[in-house]
């Protein structure tokens, strides 16, 4: 991330440090203060630090990537490189000058000359990062007017022509030994094709098996073309034939509006989805991960989130299937699509478009959220290591709603103020009916994920809050929105 936008520093008022808040505490009275517009500083408060790299190296699975190379596939917008006339040449500092530091790379060893070509695709292989840089030219880009990452913007006036648009994307180079298939069926989706990513930069064979009820072929779209990437659309209620080593199994609509849409065909999804993947898991004896969620445990009222609540593994380890189960908790992060109901994309959207909040019931009803590459965290840690209990993947912090409308609505106003383009009276909060069975209280316990797969949070919320500001505010930028 360009040092424009380095996280500034938090100081939070009513909350202890990080090092010393309660597992467990409601916060409240959240108020967020930026160095750049206060002259209050407390010494007591943590840094954010700009977070270089996700993931990480156990049980002989490496999962860690750069930071930047992942924002690169959804913060900076559909072009990456580009060339003008009839053959690309894609040398232009200048217009480079604001790219990611891998995409430079690209531009130096990418050359695509001679006639100009709608299609084509293109590799690189640099001895000294042991990358493979494939390069493909988009028939179809992403987006035709997507604006050049950061610093170059100012000097291309015109949209990018459709013809000149050029994706590049490094991948690490595994050795076939360590190099898997893995199937993820809604990889197109929010939660999956943030896991596609990953999995893809690692130099693993991915194939996306989604029937794009709710995820979009455009959340994947920059992998198409590649050799170790394959996208089927395929509903899981129908079986599917595939050699894999691992299956993420993530199909399932998510979001309340959707699931609630057709329950039926919800109901379907979740079991014969699961029957027929639990199915093929068997026959190919790949490894099997399920993704429940935090609704299992219900409204919990006074008390946090139990550990667990039933045990599918263990029912299905005698037959053979080895399983992980992941219980998903109130996750949020780009790509979520911006008009599903869920609340962090509603106050965001909201809020950048100068529109009410709109808080449900008096806003005392708790959550905690998760910025997704830790949920990616979690995910890839759990396939990979022993633990077979259900493992809840979430965060600790608990909020009011009321609170994180509040500081959604500050952070807004400070990208906004910083892209130049602040709007001219806060938005306001307004209350709306509170939806029927909506739980007051939910906090992951994650003690279990910390014990077993040593895994822990890594984002502060303020920090994901940010980076999907500036994710939507692209996108609307783009007319994507
Ligand atoms: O605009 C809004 C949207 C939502 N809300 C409130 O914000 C809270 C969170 O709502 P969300 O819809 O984002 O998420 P929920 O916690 O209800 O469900 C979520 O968590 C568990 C997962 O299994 C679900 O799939 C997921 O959507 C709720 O209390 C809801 O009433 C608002 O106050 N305003």
């Amino acid at each position: 991330m360009s040092a424009k936008h380095a996280w500034t520093r938090v100081v939070t008022t009513s909350l202890p440090a990080r090092s010393t808040r309660l597992a467990g505490e409601v916060s409240s009275g959240v108020k967020l203060l930026w160095k750049t517009n206060d002259a209050v500083w407390d010494d007591t408060a943590d840094t954010l630090q700009d977070i270089k790299t996700v993931g990480h190296n156990r049980n002989g699975f490496d999962s860690v990537v750069e930071t930047d190379v992942l924002r690169s596939l959804y913060l900076v917008g559909g072009a990456v490189l580009f060339g003008l006339g009839s053959g690309f040449t894609s040398s232009s500092d200048s217009l480079m000058s604001g790219a990611p530091s891998y995409l430079k790379q690209g531009s130096e060893t990418t050359n695509i000359t001679g006639t100009q070509k709608d299609y084509g695709s293109e590799q690189t292989y640099d001895k000294n990062t042991n990358t493979i840089q494939y390069t493909t030219v988009a028939k179809f880009p992403p987006s035709v007017s997507s604006p050049m990452p950061s610093a170059s913007a100012s000097s291309v006036s015109s949209p990018i022509p459709r013809h000149c648009m050029l994706q590049a994307h490094a991948a690490r180079v595994v050795h076939a030994v360590h190099s898997l298939t893995i199937a993820v069926t809604g990889g197109a989706g929010f939660v999956g094709s943030h896991l596609v990513d990953r999995l893809m930069l690692l130099g693993h064979e991915v194939t996306v098996l989604d029937n794009f009820f709710t995820g979009s072929r455009t959340t994947v779209s920059h992998w198409v073309g590649h050799p170790n990437f394959e996208m089927v659309r395929h509903d899981v209620v129908e079986p599917f034939l595939i050699e894999v080593d691992q299956i993420y199994h993530l199909a399932c609509p998510a979001s309340p509006p959707h699931y609630q849409y057709n329950a039926v065909k919800t109901i379907k999804t979740s079991f014969m989805g699961t029957l027929n993947m639990l199915g093929l898991a068997k026959r190919t004896k790949a490894r099997f991960l399920i993704t429940s969620t935090s609704e299992v445990y219900g409204d919990p009222r006074s008390t946090p989130s139990a550990r667990t609540t039933g045990d599918t593994s263990t029912a299905l380890a005698p037959d053979g299937v080895d399983v992980r189960v992941a219980r998903i908790f109130n996750t949020f992060g780009p790509r979520m699509n911006p008009y599903d109901g869920r609340v962090v994309s509603n106050f965001i959207i909201q809020a950048l478009k100068g529109e009410d909040m709109t808080v449900y019931g008096d806003g005392k009803q708790t959550r905690s959220f998760q910025y997704i590459h830790d949920l990616v965290d979690g995910l890839i840690l759990l396939m990979n290591g022993p633990e077979t209990r259900p493992v809840n993947i979430g965060s600790a912090h608990e909020f009011t709603i009321l609170d994180f409308a509040e500081a959604v609505r500050d952070i807004v106003e400070k990208v906004q103020k910083e892209e130049g383009n602040p709007l001219a009276k806060r938005v306001n909060l307004i209350h709306k009916d509170m939806p029927v069975d909506d739980p007051q209280r939910r906090r992951a316990d994650t003690s279990r994920a910390k014990e077993t797969l040593g895994w822990e949070p890594k984002w502060e919320l303020w920090q994901g809050v940010e980076e999907m500001v500036r994710y939507y505010s692209a996108k609307m930028k783009e007319g994507a929105i």
